[in-house]
């Protein structure tokens, strides 16, 4: 559990200090700001989304389609109408489970600091999956490798996460203590949003505690034998510290699903990506088929084979839960249609 940030119980925070920035000041007007208010979405719990605002913390029953980091026009009256803006980035996912359907992870971040650790958590496969969601999202990554302390050959690691993409900058670091916050700090600027991502037990809640000098989240010991966490944080919660930036500490996702992040697949995978449009079938498998621009730069040595299969595979997820996300909203809309025409039906039997 994460106990409450001392800070976010203060009267008075600025807009500024939420996060608010001119993207979104862009979208309305002293008029309709005085009528309803920004505020922005702090937590998500199943009852509701905690927003805050300048004079406003409530908690307001579900209704909104908004996740966390979202910014409101708030309405008093009626919170449940209150208007969602236009978003700067938007992080989801599949939803775990059978559910076709797209999670809302967090909106609104300017940085996503993906946490690993030099330890059995390292993953490129699972590294690529996070770039590519973020990439999607029009977050900027930025790759987290904590616990190097405790390796005696974190070059190792740094080295092949440098490898997976000239678009990532790497740090390495003890998440305990001062280092993380000189580290972090040219991306942790006021009136930014960042949020750190990653397994469980990789640290993320002890680098947002290392951020402020007044946060105390709780952490506990990873497991020793296979170095996976205990779920420690279980909610989504913006802290808003000293120097003006809003923290995300999220908790571990055990699955990561993508959908609807094919130009993130794509960015993450630009040299595979511009290959594939030089073979010389449009819906090549680059398999057998001949003129295949893929296999040719396999076999040059152009591009590597285990960076394949993982764009491969990451490609081929993400299509297909594309497919089914469209297939679904879809089937929605019909339903919705079918309602709408029973309803009319019975209105005019009356
Ligand atoms: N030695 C060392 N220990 C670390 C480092 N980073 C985290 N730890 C420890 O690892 C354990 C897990 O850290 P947390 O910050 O709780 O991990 P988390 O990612 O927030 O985990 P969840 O909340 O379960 O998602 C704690 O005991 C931390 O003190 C590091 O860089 N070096
Ligand atoms: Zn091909």
């Amino acid at each position: 559990m994460t106990p409450d940030n001392p800070l976010n119980t203060l009267d008075t925070l600025t807009l500024t200090r939420l996060g608010w920035q001119n993207f979104f000041a862009q979208q309305t007007d002293t008029d309709e700001m005085e009528k309803t208010p920004p505020v922005r979405v702090t937590e998500v719990h199943r009852n509701g989304l905690r927003v805050r605002g300048e004079t406003i913390d409530a908690l307001i029953p579900p209704g909104p389609e908004a996740t966390v980091g979202d910014w409101l026009l708030f309405d008093s009256e009626l919170p449940t109408a209150s208007v969602v803006l236009d978003r700067k980035s938007l992080v989801k996912r599949r939803a775990a489970g059978h559910d076709r359907s797209a999670q809302l992870i967090a909106a609104n971040l300017d940085t996503a600091f993906i946490v690993t650790s030099c330890n059995q958590d390292f993953n490129v496969a699972r590294l690529e999956r996070y770039i590519a969601l973020t990439l999607e999202a029009g977050v900027a990554p930025v790759l987290v490798l904590t616990k190097a302390d405790l390796c005696d050959t974190p070059e190792t690691y740094v080295d092949s996460a440098r490898a997976i993409s000239d678009l990532v900058p790497v740090l390495t670091l003890d998440a305990r203590g001062e280092e993380p916050a000189q580290l972090l700090a040219p991306w942790c600027k006021a009136g930014q949003t960042v949020a750190f991502l990653g397994s469980s037990g990789v640290g993320k809640s002890t680098l947002t505690n290392a951020l402020s000098s007044t946060l105390r989240i709780e952490t506990q010991e990873i497991r020793e034998d296979d170095a996976k966490g205990r779920h420690t944080t279980t909610k989504r919660q913006l802290h808003f510290i000293p120097n003006g930036c809003a923290v995300l500490d999220t908790p571990g996702m055990r699955e990561l699903q993508l959908t609807e992040a094919a130009s993130g697949v794509a960015d993450l995978f630009a040299d595979i990506h511009a290959l594939t449009q030089q073979c010389k079938f449009r819906d090549c498998a680059h398999e057998t088929e001949p003129g295949c621009a893929i296999r040719a730069a396999l076999e040059t040595g152009e591009i590597d084979a285990p960076r394949l299969d993982r764009w491969r595979k990451l490609h081929t997820e993400d299509q297909i839960n594309t497919a089914a996300l469209a297939q679904r909203n879809a089937s929605d809309k019909a339903l919705a249609k079918v309602i709408r025409q029973a309803k009319k039906l019975k209105k005019q039997r009356k």
